[in-house]
């Protein structure tokens, strides 16, 4: 430990309390381009099944392991565990935390946001893309297991389009739950109206 660690606060993160435990097989990856490990827990027998269910989900430590307010990852993340439980599938765990900028950096992004600039905006204001993501680990992984034919479930078809395009048969988009409370109705209507997420809010087209 340094003599004067970083110790600046840079957010308020709103969290509530919870959770529970599954019995699920994880498999690590590494070797990409990112040099990051990346993480599939799988749910049941997915290749036995036709087109199993598969969840591509981006890091968020705010929100996935504290329950951060701010956000809907956390609730997707549960809501993705509790769907493959019960009829199996595939979570892919992408460590692409805030979009791909780091955890650092997306804490400077909730302060920008704050003031008022959304959240693509606030990444660009730091010098990065509005998304700095890359799906490739995603599908070397999909490919790795044996899963070409999946249903995904998601709200941004950025998601699905990356997949196709790189020739994983996407037979379904399934949306998520719709998680909004007055911490992130920011953050959702921004997905909503500038990349075109499929949330349904009550002010903004789906
Ligand atoms: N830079 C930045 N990243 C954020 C912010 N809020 C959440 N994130 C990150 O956004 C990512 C969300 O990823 P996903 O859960 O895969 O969600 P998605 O692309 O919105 O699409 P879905 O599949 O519909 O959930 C995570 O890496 C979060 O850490 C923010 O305000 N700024
Ligand atoms: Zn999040």
């Amino acid at each position: 430990m340094p003599a004067h660690p970083k110790t600046k606060v840079r957010a308020n993160v709103p969290v509530p309390l919870t959770e529970a435990a599954i019995q699920t097989r994880f498999v690590s990856f590494s070797g990409f381009n990112d040099d990051k490990e990346h993480i599939a827990i799988i749910y049941g027998q997915p290749n036995d099944q036709d087109a199993p269910l598969v969840r591509i989900h981006s890091e968020c430590l705010t929100g996935d392991v504290f329950g951060s307010q701010r956000c809907d990852c956390g609730d997707q993340l549960h809501e993705a565990q509790r769907i493959m439980a019960a009829e199996g599938g595939v979570l892919l765990y992408l460590r692409q935390e805030g979009r791909g900028i780091g955890l650092y950096n997306k804490l400077d992004a909730y302060a920008l946001q704050d003031q008022g600039i959304d959240t693509y905006k606030a990444n660009e204001m730091l010098g990065f893309d509005h998304d700095s993501r890359d799906f490739t680990p995603a599908i070397d992984m999909l490919k790795a297991l044996d899963l070409t034919r999946v249903r995904l479930l998601s709200n941004n078809p950025h998601k699905a389009d990356e997949l196709v395009a790189a020739g994983i048969d996407v037979t379904e988009r399934i949306e998520t739950g719709v998680y909004v409370n007055q911490f992130n109705a920011e953050y959702l209507k921004a997905k909503v109206e500038q990349q075109n997420h499929r949330i349904k809010l009550k002010d903004s087209q789906s």
